[in-house]
């Protein structure tokens, strides 16, 4: 059959994509032209901060001691699992040396990048999750000097259990900047002397851009821009942990898109049902975020197979992908574009977003069709090098000087002709391509 919208968007994550476009590229444009002193005035514009932008250790030690006990305890719970995920995938990743030839040695390296840029976000939420997921990753991987930034205004700057965490977490530098003049700052440099290699991070939709239009002149880990979730159901799923896991979703923003999918019209009709009954159950500012996106960008699209849904979920490639259904061995190895994969409801996309290991900070806007999350790895440079000896270059110089040649790279063919000489003085070689 064909596949259904029950619930169909009426916006996706591209709505208003220009205008964000515009607005990011005239203050990129205008930060680095200006300096920090046209950074401060951005901060003071769109956060009111006229504070330090630089955290002294005695602001960090102040935050420290506005933590309650139970939430330091909690944060060390999830950093521990966070950095030992992303130790565990550091160890997956190799360095080797392979002989191709005989005498023709060729190795791959792993260095990480000195300098990495973790934005924080903290507009609507204070997201103290978001910093163990960079900072520890950028450190696990073993970046020499990692600058955290996040916004400020609240309590007096950047909030303190975010404080508390950049600190344990291992931050070099914390800067009190949010939006686009946080980014800048980090590629640029400002207020710290350390221009980032890479960019990481989540954030809303003018943090994600500005991050995209930086890329090439720094590396950026993905597009992570406003969250989004998909769940997978069959008729035996519980609808209201469905239905609450979706809602767990819509409240990041009214950007944020809910999609559920599934083979049965009950567990659908129940769920929507349900979903507005939650939505109202929430504090203000959170159930308005998610009444407007689940009004905005929900969606409920009914299947008749598995394999269709496979297909529908793919196309999507959700930054977050939950499985509500029978067999979950079979999703695990038939799924193929997702962030994070969370199977059985036993787990779910909070359990991931703030505690249990693997990292939050995922491929948002169909990223994930060819990109995974942040990890160790993408601060780390997979490099190569090789080496020969005098006699494996015999074969290889003759075989570069031919092809060299027969694209008309004159220079190139030489470098062969020149080592051939040296080391075979005595030997004739056919050096033409024909
Ligand atoms: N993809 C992922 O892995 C994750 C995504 N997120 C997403 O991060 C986002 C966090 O968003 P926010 O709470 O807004 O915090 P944020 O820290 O990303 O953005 C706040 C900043 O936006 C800037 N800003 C606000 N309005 C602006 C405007 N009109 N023009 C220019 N700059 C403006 C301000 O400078 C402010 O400091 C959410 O969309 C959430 O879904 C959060 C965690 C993980
Ligand atoms: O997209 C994400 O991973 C976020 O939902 C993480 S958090 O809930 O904001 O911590
Ligand atoms: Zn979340």
């Amino acid at each position: 059959m064909a596949v259904k919208y029950l619930k169909k968007a009426e916006k996706t994550a591209a709505t208003g994509e220009d205008d964000v476009r515009a607005i990011v590229a005239d203050m990129l444009k205008d930060i680095e032209q200006g300096g920090e002193e046209t950074c401060i005035a951005y901060t003071r514009k769109f956060d009111n901060w006229h504070g330090d932008i630089v955290v002294s250790q005695e602001d960090i030690d102040a935050a420290a001691a506005k933590v309650p006990e139970q939430l330091k305890k909690d944060i060390q719970f999830a950093y521990e699992r966070v950095r030992d995920f992303a130790q565990a995938q550091l160890d997956s990743l190799s360095e080797f040396e392979t002989e191709l030839s005989p005498g023709l040695f060729a190795g791959q390296r792993l260095i990480p990048m000195q300098a990495a840029g973790c934005y924080v976000p903290g507009g609507r939420y204070s997201h103290i999750a978001s910093a163990i997921m960079s900072v520890t990753t950028a450190k696990v991987a073993g970046v020499d000097h990692v600058i955290a930034c996040s916004p400020p205004g609240r309590e007096g700057g950047i909030h303190p259990a975010i404080l508390y965490t950049l600190s344990l977490c291992g931050a070099d530098t914390i800067l009190n900047l949010g939006g686009v003049q946080g980014i800048a700052a980090m590629a640029f440099g400002q207020f710290t002397g350390h221009p980032a290699d890479i960019l990481v991070g989540p954030g809303n939709q003018f943090v994600a851009e500005a991050k995209r239009q930086l890329y090439g002149r720094v590396g950026i880990d993905m597009f992570a821009g406003p969250s989004e979730v998909m769940v997978i159901a069959d008729a035996d799923a519980d609808p209201e942990l469905v239905a609450v896991d979706l809602v767990g979703q819509a409240e990041h923003g009214p950007n944020t898109p809910a999609w559920l999918l599934t083979d049965s019209e009950e567990l659908a009709e129940k769920v929507m049902k349900r979903l507005p009954e939650l939505i109202a159950d929430l504090p203000e500012l959170n159930s308005k975020s998610a009444e407007a996106a689940w009004r905005d960008y929900g969606e409920v699209i009914l299947v008749d197979t598995k394999e269709e849904a496979v297909k529908v979920s793919d196309e999507y490639a959700s930054e977050h992908l939950e499985v509500h259904a029978e067999d979950l061995d079979w999703w695990l190895q038939n799924l193929r574009n997702y962030g994070s994969l969370f199977l059985g409801e036993e787990t779910n996309v909070a359990f991931g977003d703030k505690t249990s290991g693997p990292n939050h900070i995922l491929p948002t806007k169909g990223a994930a069709k060819y990109t995974g999350g942040l990890s160790a790895g993408k601060f780390i440079k997979v490099v190569t090098y090789q080496r020969s000896t005098k006699e494996a270059s015999k074969d290889v110089a003759q075989v570069t000087a031919r092809i060299s040649r027969l694209e008309g790279m004159e220079a190139h063919a030489k470098t062969g002709d020149a080592r051939l000489a040296k080391y075979f003085p005595d030997e004739q070689f056919n050096l033409q391509p024909e």
